[in-house]
């Protein structure tokens, strides 16, 4: 038939009662899981974001930029403090 591509509609899924029973639990448990990793600080860990309190060091109280393209890295380090 012209004006399809053979898939099993959305319409037809979304009002399934078998998608309904998987994803009652799946998309509230991704929900929490995205909350857990934001609240208990893993994501701080796993992108490497500095915390509210990590932006400046009793060493370095002026803004981390980033000045020197060549030796961004060791730039990056010394804010760091490493
Ligand atoms: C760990 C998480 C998930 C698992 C294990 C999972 C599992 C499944 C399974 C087994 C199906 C086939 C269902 C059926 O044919 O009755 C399905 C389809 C589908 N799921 Fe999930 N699901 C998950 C998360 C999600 C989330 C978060 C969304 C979106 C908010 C989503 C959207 C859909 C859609 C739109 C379909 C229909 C896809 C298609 O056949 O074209 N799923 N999923």
């Amino acid at each position: 038939m012209s004006g399809t591509t053979g898939e099993r509609p959305f319409s037809d899924i979304i009002t399934s009662v078998r998608y309904w029973v998987i994803h009652s639990i799946t998309i509230p448990a991704l929900f929490i899981a995205g909350w857990l990793f934001v609240s208990t600080g893993l994501a701080y860990d796993a992108f490497g974001t500095p915390r509210p309190n990590e932006y400046f060091t009793p060493v370095r109280q002026e803004v981390p930029i980033v000045k020197n393209r060549f030796d961004a890295k060791q730039q990056v380090e010394q804010f760091i403090g490493k």
